[in-house]
């Protein structure tokens, strides 16, 4: 049996299971009530259709950069997605009234979303967005100082010079009649914490006056001077977290003897508070034990997948046309949409700078890239290559060995004398962590602080503070890693927080994973062919069936020599997955991956969510799609021949056709911050 949801976070739209629906929560009488001005049914009505998919998809109407908006006749998406983006569109806009959003902040909807309609349903074929700049912004920063590391305290101090030997108890006690300088240092007042220096990344500004300067600001190039000045450029505060609930408020103006006037109700209330604040911690200790469970079996994992090397994965593997066709799409989403506007426009001739030129590399605006799952760094040769040149790559990922293998490939590259790319690129600057980037908050890495991340975005964040808010990154990343957010909803929310708050405006969210679609109809399919198995037995058609052959808790499974998808337990017959969280399956794949848990994420409540955190879609291809689309580009087609895609010379395709069926599992996506 597929796991239910299993997120139970207190947050505005939040899945409710019972009814279907994201819905708002309304704390007034305790009982979440569904809010329309957000609220997403996807009702049986609305979702008759989906079992038949529809050669559509939905986009929101926002104009978009032109560069960037790629138009997408093939894309594949149950029609449920357009009655129930819809609907959300008609709701916003009946429940936009301002003083209603006044009202009741947790109605409050994005400046975005609020002053134009927030989706439309469209054929992605007649996109016609007209073109939109995205203005660079100069963004408040809200890196926080470090704390200086602890110091032994002045009682501890005490207490040794008390046991001190030598020293007479009358000398011990003059002494500390007096106030000493000791003491009296201790009722200074306080200095503020030592601020630690920024990176150069922190302070990178992003009015386009000082892109001419930002890359001289670069640790490794910028001149001492101007790094002085850049240290003592004081950062933002975090916004402070305010007391918010009712004890802290009391616990503020809490007086001696206060406790005593309390009469038996108020002690009543303040019981069964703590008892529910102890119940609340005993739930959430649970659910981290319990997540913890299937992100360890998939950490160690891959920690235990073992490095073979490049040569093997070129020569020796049984899926290598795999590989390498897995490994020119990430190379084509990479090339297509890490640039950004400002990048791309040059290349068009609006500009007079073009790599090409012979312009220095360094004078143009370079990428801050954080890949979510990186595994053992197998995408670095990948952003080398970027037409945009890097200047940071962050990798992260939970498998702590993929990690050390990752920092290794790096230190490899930079050792390489012609460290050099294509386009006399230099290698950026990489650093790896272990981070479980679904179920914890990035903000708590100090070099993501240090570019930048704000924790205002989603559907609670503040108007007010987003005012300062806006990560630091160009282009957030998530390479076949998507599917273990789907677990529940939390950390679905989890993942999305993360990017959106990475991510600066008009920075790009890419990633490829395993498409909804494809697992719908085939789940659909399965029971549609068992429903027919039965009722052909059930009128003495066909043979008898064997024992157990035709029973209801058959699941679903498919796949061929190289990959293999299994469902352990029963599945939806139409193939929608309600709720969207916890639909485990399991996913075998020649050499790469022994059978592990993933969980399907069903594209349009995925595509839901996103616009909730201010993610736009820009772009959703099958990967057999983007084969027939770029393979004859100038730059894709010849990358695919030195990729061992295909033969030289646009030779023959040198994937087999059970290898070209398990890439079919999978569609990329660009979502753009807006
Ligand atoms: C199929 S590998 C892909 C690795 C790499 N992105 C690539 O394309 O080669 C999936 C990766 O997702 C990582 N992963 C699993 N759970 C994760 C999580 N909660 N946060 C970040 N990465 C995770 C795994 O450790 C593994 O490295």
């Amino acid at each position: 049996m597929a796991e239910g949801p299993t997120g139970d976070a207190r947050r505005a739209s939040m899945y409710d299971p019972a009814r279907d629906i994201f819905a708002k929560e309304q704390e007034h009488d305790g009982s979440a009530e569904r809010d329309n001005s957000t609220g997403l049914d996807i009702t049986a009505a609305q979702t008759t259709e989906s079992s038949h998919p529809a050669r559509s998809t939905t986009t929101s109407n926002a104009p978009l950069p032109t560069a960037l908006v790629v138009e997408s006749k093939t894309a594949v998406a149950p029609k449920q997605n357009e009655a129930f983006l819809e609907e959300q569109h008609s709701s916003v806009t009946e429940n936009s009234s301002a003083s209603k959003r006044t009202q009741d902040p947790s109605l409050s909807i994005s400046p975005h979303s609020s002053n134009r309609p927030l989706q439309k349903t469209v054929s992605m074929a007649d996109q016609t967005h007209p073109p939109q700049s995205v203005q660079n912004e100069t963004r408040g920063h809200n890196g926080s100082a470090a704390a200086e590391p602890g110091q032994s305290s002045p009682a501890a101090k005490r207490k040794i010079a008390e046991d001190e030997p030598g020293v007479d108890a009358t000398s011990r006690n003059a002494r500390q009649q007096q106030p000493s300088k000791r003491r009296r240092r201790e009722e200074r007042p306080q200095r503020a914490p030592k601020r630690e220096a920024p990176s150069a990344y922190s302070r990178r500004d992003r009015s386009p006056k000082s892109h001419q300067h930002r890359d001289s600001r670069d640790s490794r190039s910028a001149s001492p001077g101007r790094r002085a000045a850049d240290l003592r450029r004081s950062r933002s505060p975090l916004p402070r977290e305010r007391s918010v609930t009712p004890e802290a408020e009391a616990r503020q103006r809490k007086r001696p003897g206060g406790g005593a006037r309390l009469g038996t109700t108020g002690k009543d209330v303040l019981r069964r508070r703590q008892e529910e604040r102890e119940l609340a911690q005993q739930r959430e200790v649970e659910r981290d034990l319990r997540d913890r469970g299937v992100s360890d079996v998939v950490r160690q994992h891959y920690n235990a997948v073992p490095e073979r090397g490049r040569e093997w994965r070129k020569t020796d593997s049984k899926i290598k046309g795999l590989r390498s066709f897995n490994n020119w799409i990430k190379s084509t989403v990479i090339q297509k949409f890490s640039p950004d506007e400002e990048f791309l426009a040059s290349k068009t001739g609006s500009k007079e700078w073009a790599p090409e030129a012979g312009g220095p590399p360094t004078e143009r605006k370079k990428l801050l890239v954080v890949d979510l799952g990186c595994g053992k760094g197998g995408d670095l040769g990948k952003w080398q290559q970027a037409p945009q040149p890097v200047d940071l790559y962050v990798g992260l990922d939970p498998a702590e060995i993929s990690i050390d293998q990752a920092r290794g490939r790096y230190n490899d590259m930079r050792n390489n004398r012609n460290q050099r790319n294509r386009r006399g690129n230099p290698l950026f600057h990489a650093e790896f962590y272990p981070k479980d980037c679904f179920g914890e908050w990035l903000g708590d890495l100090r070099i993501i602080q240090e570019v930048g991340i704000d924790a205002n975005v989603g559907p609670n964040s503040n108007l007010m503070n987003a005012r300062w808010g806006g990560g630091g990154f160009d282009v957030v990343v998530s390479m076949f890693t998507m599917h273990y957010a789907f677990e529940s909803e939390e950390k679905a929310r989890q993942m999305l927080h993360n990017v959106s708050g990475a991510l600066k405006k008009g920075g790009r969210f890419i990633g490829v994973g395993p498409n909804s679609d494809v697992i719908s109809a085939k789940v659909a399919e399965f029971h549609k062919n068992r429903k027919a198995q039965k009722e052909n037995i059930s009128k003495g058609n066909g043979d008898a069936p064997e024992d157990g052959e035709v029973e209801d808790d058959q699941s679903p499974e498919w796949g061929n020599g190289i990959y293999r998808v299994r469902f352990p337990g029963k599945t939806p017959d139409d193939g929608v997955f309600r709720p969207p969280f916890g639909w485990k399956y399991s996913y075998f794949m020649q050499e790469a991956v022994e059978e592990i848990p993933e969980y399907v994420v069903p594209w349009e409540a995925f595509r839901y969510l996103t616009t909730e955190y201010n993610l736009e879609l820009i772009y959703r291809r099958p990967f057999l799609e983007i084969w027939d689309e770029e393979k004859d580009d100038p730059e894709l087609g010849p990358l695919s021949e030195r990729m061992g895609v295909r033969g030289r010379g646009g030779g023959q395709l040198l994937v087999s056709d059970e290898e070209l069926e398990a890439a079919s599992f999978y569609h990329a996506f660009v979502f753009q911050k807006i």
